[in-house]
Order: C-alpha cells, then structure tokens, then sequence
C-alpha cells in the first residue's frame, strides 16, 4: 500500500446495514481469539488489512530491540556473539518458526531474504536430484519465485516447466520420471486461494521428485505440517503473518534426511564446519547449519524472535477457524454490499480452498485501496484489477472486516477515488 491514512476514521461501521453489525457483534463477541489483539500496537483509527503484505508492530518487539540495541550492541558490544546469544540467532529463531509450521528442531535456519533462501533451496533441490532435467513451478507464482526458477535453471541446465497447480497430477502422470523439483506456494498470493499441500506433496513423491514450498502467505496464518508431510525443503518471509517488521529475516526448513547432503550454493563462513578455523577451504557444517551464509541481520532476527512470541500458547487450528470466520464474513460484507457495485470475489467460497485473505476484482482497484487507506482502511491491490484484504485472526476483527467492506460500498457509489491507474514503480 502507499498512502498513510489521514484522517483515521476507519473505526465507524455505522452505516453498515443492521443486520451484518448485528453478526459482526456476535461473531467478536464468541471469539476466544480477542485478546491476542492486545499483543499488537495497532494505531487507533486504522483497520489493518494488510497483514499478508506486512504484519504491524508487535508489542514485544520495542522493549526487545531496545535491550538488543542498548545493552547488548551498546554495553555487552561483540562479546554478545557469545554472552547474549548472537551467533545462534539464525538457529534458534528458525527453531521457533520451525514450531509454526510444524518442522522439529534443527531444520530450519533464519537470516536472510525470501529470494536467498529460494535460491539456496531450489539450488539444492536440483544438486539432490542430478539426473533429471525439470523444474516445475507454478505459473501463478510470485514472481521472485518465477524469476529465481528460471536463474537456477539456467546455471544448472535444467528447464522450467509451468504447471498450475491442479493440473499437477496430469502432467508428472506423462513426465514425473523426469521431475527434479515442484516448487509451489500452498496459497495463491493473488486470490487466496488454498491447494492441497497434502495431495501436492505426495503427488511430487510418487514420481520421485523433492518438493519445495514457499510458505510466505500460509505460515502463522493457518496450521502447517511439514514434517508429517514428508515436505523436503521450505521457505517464507518473517514479516507478514509473523509481523517480523519491514525486511524481517525469511528462513529455509529443509528435513533432516537431506542434511548430509545438501549442497548450498553461496558456501559462505557462517555455514562453515569451523567458521573461526579459517581454514583455507569451505567445509559445510553439519545439519542445518550449513544453510546459513553470512553475517546474520541480528536486530532484525531479535526482532523477529520478539514478535514470534505473539504466538505464545496460541493454537493454530484455533488461529485457522476465526481466519475462515472472518473470510467467510468478508465474503458475506461482499456479496451484501459490494457484488452490485461491481466488484467481483476471487477468493474462493469453500474454506478448505481459501487462505487468509479475501481478494475481490474491480477495474479501478488501485484508486479504490488508495481512497480506502484515506479513511484508515489499509489494504492493498495487485496488478491489473484486484483489491487485496488480509485478515489475520491475532488482532482482526469481524467489525474490522465491516469497517472495511462500508467504507468500500460508500468510496465505489459516491465514486470518491481517483481511477487513474497506478504510475509505473509505484509500490502496490
Ligand atoms: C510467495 C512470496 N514469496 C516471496 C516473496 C518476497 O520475497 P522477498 O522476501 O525476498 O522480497 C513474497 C512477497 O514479497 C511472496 O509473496
Ligand atoms: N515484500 C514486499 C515489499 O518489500 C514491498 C511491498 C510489498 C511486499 C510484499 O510482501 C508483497 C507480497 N509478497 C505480495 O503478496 O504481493
């Protein structure tokens, strides 16, 4: 999104028809979620839809960066690699986002981008499955995902093949035997639409091909189960729904039984057998470790570290219901209130096909986010047509989600925004 709301006007559903106030107030009312909202410094007056782009501000996350930064970097100063943790915060912050989607310790390491550790995990997936020539991605993929696909492929002469999803099944059914890689998001960041990660994981390893999954949009949003899955490696940012903070460390999980033989491909000293041996010649560290390159962003994994304990004693299947419950009101607010001013939901109506985030079509969806986030309604759009809302069921509400969908039918029938498509570089 790119304009700071003002002014803050967002909490007013009042023109809502009654009987939605009326679901909204019951629905908040039964939620044994509310609380958790406390967790989040949320600015008063803004509805906060943007959470599957970037998580707000998690209460923990100001007192830890200031001991991080003024005890720590300013009193303990280097000695903290040793005394205050520093050199094991890629481990031990990936260990804790390990917990959210269901990897066991000393699978998952945190440090750097998305886009690293994408190209790391696809490298690698290739070098553990020499003898065959493709790499499968989803033509709907982000396009990081797309883009780092085509580089690995190109230095490792293999070739890119783009499958959607559910037509996955059909194509390894011809030219499995030749797969190397499925590398896939379980959640489509366009619509929110949901795949079966389950299926798609096991269709990739009937044809003896790895999987790798890109849980940026799925991680913290709903219970994840790689481990059980048998999934092979994974990767996903720190800072949508695990509110992380801008540029937050993304990690990579891959399983146990491909430690020994994991080839990174960037053999920086972090993930060195003896970093401090300087030794003339790179020895990948064993286990996880070996995944980790450089020098670690530390404040950014405190960061994190801090705003994962927003998930303290929270269960995720719990997290999952009220995310299909405020979807599912979305879609209600929708179908009420928008559908006849001629926007058009993408977002899938069965909840075992839908993610966390409600996504609706409407030729002018740039200047109607942009009217949206004047009145403290912060959401997002995606190129050519399409308003994105995030709802994460930490500190969302039913209400938001009517404060939302109001505020929308009012800008669309008085025509109050500007329809001039977004300017070339504009961030969305
Ligand atoms: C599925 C997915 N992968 C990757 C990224 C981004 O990668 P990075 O964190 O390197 O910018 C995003 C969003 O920015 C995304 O939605
Ligand atoms: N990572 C982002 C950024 O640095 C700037 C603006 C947006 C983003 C995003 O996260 C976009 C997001 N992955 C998406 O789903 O479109």
């Amino acid at each position: 999104m790119t304009t700071t709301p003002s002014p803050r006007t967002a909490s007013r559903a009042d023109g809502a028809p009654s009987a939605l106030r009326e679901s909204a107030a019951r629905l908040d009312a039964d939620d044994a979620l509310a609380h958790l909202r406390d967790r989040f410094l949320l600015p008063e007056g803004v509805v906060h839809l943007d959470g599957n782009s970037l998580g707000p501000l998690p209460a923990a996350v100001p007192p830890a960066l200031t001991d991080a930064v003024t005890r720590q970097w300013g009193t303990d100063l280097i000695g903290s690699w040793n005394t205050n943790g520093w050199w094991e915060a890629p481990l031990r912050v990936g260990d804790a986002v390990g917990a959210l989607i269901g990897a066991a310790p000393g699978q998952t390491v945190a440090g750097d981008s998305t886009s690293v550790q994408l190209y790391t995990a696809l490298s690698a997936a290739a070098a553990l499955r020499p003898d065959r020539p493709l790499l499968v991605t989803d033509p709907g993929h982000f396009p990081t995902d797309r883009y780092l696909a085509d580089a690995v492929a190109g230095q490792r002469g293999l070739q890119v093949r783009r499958v959607p999803p559910h037509d996955l099944a059909a194509f390894l059914g011809a030219e499995g035997h030749r797969v190397a890689v499925v590398s896939y998001s379980p959640v489509d960041f366009r619509t929110g639409e949901l795949y079966d990660m389950e299926a798609l994981t096991r269709a990739a390893h009937d044809a003896g091909a790895l999987v790798l999954w890109d849980l940026c949009h799925a991680a913290g949003a709903l219970p994840l189960r790689v481990d059980d899955l048998g999934v092979d490696l994974a990767v996903g940012c720190g800072y949508k729904f695990l509110s992380g903070g801008p540029g937050a460390p993304a990690y990579l999980y891959a399983a146990r039984r491909h430690h020994a033989a994991l080839e990174t491909p960037l053999t920086g000293w972090n993930g060195h057998a003896d970093p401090f041996g300087l030794s003339r010649d790179y020895t990948p560290a064993p286990g996880i470790s070996r995944a980790r390159i450089g020098t670690p962003p530390v404040l950014s994994l405190l960061a994190l570290e801090a705003a994962l304990t927003a998930f303290d004693g929270v269960d995720l299947t719990r997290v999952r219901a009220k995310s299909l419950s405020l979807t599912s009101f979305f879609l209600r607010c929708a179908d009420e209130l928008l559908t006849p001013l001629g926007f058009t939901p993408v977002t899938p109506a069965d909840p075992d096909r839908r993610a966390s985030q409600v996504a609706l079509s409407h030729p002018h969806a740039h200047g109607l986010v942009r009217a949206l986030a004047e009145r403290g309604v912060l959401a997002d759009m995606r190129a050519p047509d399409l308003l994105r809302f995030g709802v994460n069921a930490l500190y969302t509400s039913h209400r938001d989600v009517l404060t939302a969908a109001a505020h929308l039918r009012d800008i669309a029938r008085e025509g109050a925004y500007d329809p001039t498509p977004p300017a070339a570089g504009t961030v969305t």
